[in-house]
């Protein structure tokens, strides 16, 4: 298959107990294509391993290693899982020749698959242009359902990635691409921004997130003693949506948790405030699927940021089921 990538088995390693005491004897490697319906609850893990969106917005290449590396960090984690719930590994999306557009499309179609036979997706990037194909998933998922459904996205990042495609799309340009794009067909576009930071973010930027009605949190009051506000804020919109998706871009973090992105954020948020918000969109229990963007190996120290990625897998893992 073109833009796809098997699941390679070989990541998946670590201490051996033979009582699947950890991730890597729980998961089980199954191509996208023979991914079938679960009789248990049952989430996939799949790599979108491209940078090119990253390269196009003129930033530091080496998220399209990512997939893999966090993947492998996961398996040594221990497993809490109830023997019910299935793990898998379906593999990766690729981009080999700067078709990002095309590779995006890859990424619906096997979001949609994914959604179809009851998945819960986590997919793990790769730039934030993943976002754009991972939200046309969902979205072509739902309308295929009869109730037409509405989508949220509640966005983890430093930036808005709002920028404006008049010159192309790219790891800059994912939500401006939805917001048009909804205004063509007249569907609502509901975004939520967490820990936007104001020294990140150009006026124009600041000035097309007002213009569509964009809610966001600036990093500096995006912290644990303003945790009841911040979930006031997310609970308010989540109820006016039915489905929610989130993606978490890496580089949101303070660069002393994630230095392994393309643009790092000293002045950035915690994972503490992260796993409360993530508790709270959960509980909801209107989260549909899930993405990780923008680790970069490249720039990594010690992996912290690949076990950050990993970290926050497991808890959404072991939160949701
Ligand atoms: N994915 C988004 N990237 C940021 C990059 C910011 C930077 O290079 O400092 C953006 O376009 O705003
Ligand atoms: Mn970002
Ligand atoms: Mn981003």
């Amino acid at each position: 298959m073109r833009r796809y990538r098997n699941p390679n088995k070989d990541i998946w390693q670590g201490r051996v107990s033979n009582k699947f005491l950890y991730l890597h004897e729980k998961v089980r490697c199954v191509p996208l294509n023979e991914i079938s319906e679960p009789s248990k609850k049952s989430i996939t893990l799949l790599g979108y391993a491209c940078d090119e969106g990253v390269k196009r917005n003129e930033g530091r290449i080496g998220a399209v290693k990512s997939p893999e590396i966090v993947k492998s960090s996961l398996g040594k984690f221990p497993n809490h899982l109830a023997s019910t719930v299935v793990l898998q590994d379906a593999g990766a999306i690729t981009c080999e020749d700067g078709n990002m557009e095309e590779t995006q499309a890859k990424l619906s179609t096997a979001i949609y698959t994914l959604l179809e036979k009851k998945q819960f997706p986590i997919i793990l990037g790769g730039g934030h242009d993943m976002a754009y194909g991972h939200y046309h998933g969902i979205k072509n998922f739902l309308d295929s359902e009869k109730s037409k459904q509405t989508i949220g996205i509640i966005n983890f990042d430093a930036h808005f990635d709002l920028r404006q495609n008049t010159n192309g799309n790219n790891s800059g340009t994912p939500f401006y691409q939805i917001a048009s794009e909804s205004k063509k067909q007249d569907v609502p576009f509901n975004y939520l921004c967490l820990g936007i930071r104001k020294d990140a973010n150009d006026r124009i930027l600041f000035q097309t997130a007002k213009e569509l009605n964009v809610t966001y949190i600036l990093s500096d009051t995006f912290q644990m003693q303003f945790l009841d506000e911040i979930n006031t804020w997310i609970d308010a919109f989540i109820k006016n949506v039915d489905k929610v998706y989130v993606t978490i871009d890496l580089d949101g973090f303070s660069s002393a948790y994630a230095p392994g992105v393309s643009a790092p954020s000293p002045m950035g948020f915690t994972p503490q405030i992260v796993l409360e918000c993530l508790k709270t969109i959960i509980s909801s229990g209107k989260l549909i699927s899930l993405d990780i963007a923008e680790m970069n190996p490249k720039f990594d120290i010690d992996d912290q940021t690949a076990k950050l990625a990993a970290s926050l897998v497991h808890y959404i893992m072991h939160t949701i089921y």
